[in-house]
């Protein structure tokens, strides 16, 4: 029996949206198969988050199609589907051809969610780390614009941003007339967030926690989460393990997840976190572990000064 995974409603998006509260990430190398998003479906995963940066578009589309095929879900509007539009992307004119390539590459008429992948424009020829006349700061205003008439059109029920502070959220806000819905951020008990968190609930803004899991194995991670000595004691107590006590941790906040299991146990155990809850002396151990950003802007995109600033303002 397929998991029943909670929703929630999100605001200023098409047709009363709601978005599982556990999604499945798919950034990998090398990138997922259909097969096991096809498992993932199996087990109850219905929140499918891509990007056009991780060449997973592809196999999720054709997952989609098989699922459908094989009766898992009886029709597409089950399924919550994410994807971002990526920096060299990231210019008004860019924005429409790019969510229709993302279309055609997940073979689906409409994207749950369209997100702003970072608040950062990248010329085409950028390399990783970017040279300083390669990358610069976003037109948010004419790149929301394009973002808006996407959700116009009908090929998104929902625009959002992603990698996005206070201050990004702000200007965004002055001049949004559709505000964002969701903004994407790395979340989770070693990396709280506390004052964006506090702001987007303010506004409306609904907050989902990447790399959840301390992004164990990729190019950035580190197993400080899985490993934990605090998680690992209160799992214990409780027979859960520590990945649980993190997910759980992140719902109590009331914030949605995408966590990244290939494996078919623990996909189903990254599920398996609404019906025990926390204690408040559990909670309150967590919210008092040492912090440390895992994904730094200015060490994925290039040392620069104002990207050092943005590392600066969360
Ligand atoms: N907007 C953005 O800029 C970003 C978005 N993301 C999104 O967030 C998703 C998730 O984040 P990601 O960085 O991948 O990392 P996660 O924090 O989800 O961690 C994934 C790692 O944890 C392992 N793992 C998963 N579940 C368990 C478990 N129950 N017990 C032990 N180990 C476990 C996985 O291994 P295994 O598969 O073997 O189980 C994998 O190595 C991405 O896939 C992507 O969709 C990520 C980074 C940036
Ligand atoms: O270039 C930087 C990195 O690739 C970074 O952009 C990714 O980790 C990305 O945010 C993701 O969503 O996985």
């Amino acid at each position: 029996m397929a998991i029943v995974v909670p929703k929630v409603t999100l605001n200023n998006c098409d047709d009363d949206l709601s978005i599982p509260i556990v999604g499945m990430g798919t950034s990998s190398s090398p990138p997922v198969d259909p097969e096991t998003i096809i498992e993932a479906i199996k087990v109850g995963y219905r929140h499918f988050d891509t990007a056009s940066l991780y060449m997973t578009e592809q196999p999720l589309g054709e997952a989609i199609a098989e699922a459908l095929r094989l009766g898992l879900i009886k029709s597409r509007d089950e399924l919550y589907i994410t994807s971002k539009l990526w920096c060299t992307s990231a210019d008004k004119d860019l924005v429409m051809p790019a969510i229709k390539k993302s279309l055609r590459n997940l073979q689906l008429e409409y994207l749950d969610m369209y997100l702003i992948h970072w608040p950062i424009k990248l010329s085409e020829e950028a390399q990783f780390p970017a040279q300083k006349e390669h990358i610069f700061p976003l037109d948010i205003k004419s790149v929301w614009e394009a973002m808006e008439e996407c959700k116009n059109l009908g090929l998104t029920k929902g625009i959002g941003v992603s990698n996005f502070t206070c201050k990004n959220l702000e200007e965004l806000l002055s001049i949004a007339r559709i505000p964002p819905a969701v903004n994407q951020v790395e979340l989770n008990p070693l990396w709280r967030q506390k004052k964006l968190r506090e702001f987007c609930k303010e506004k409306g803004i609904h907050v989902t926690a990447y790399s959840p899991l301390g992004s164990f194995k990729t190019s950035w991670g580190d197993n400080r989460i899985l490993e934990c000595d605090v998680l690992q004691e209160i799992a214990k107590a409780k027979g859960k393990t520590a990945a649980q006590i993190s997910l759980r941790w992140l719902y109590e906040q009331g914030v949605s997840m995408v966590a990244k299991s290939f494996n078919k146990e623990r996909m189903k155990q990254n599920l398996e976190i609404f019906d025990w809850s926390l204690t408040q002396e559990e909670s309150n151990k967590i919210s008092q572990l040492p912090q440390r950003k895992g994904l730094k802007v200015a060490s994925a995109f290039g040392p620069h000064d104002w990207l050092l600033d943005l590392d600066a303002e969360n």
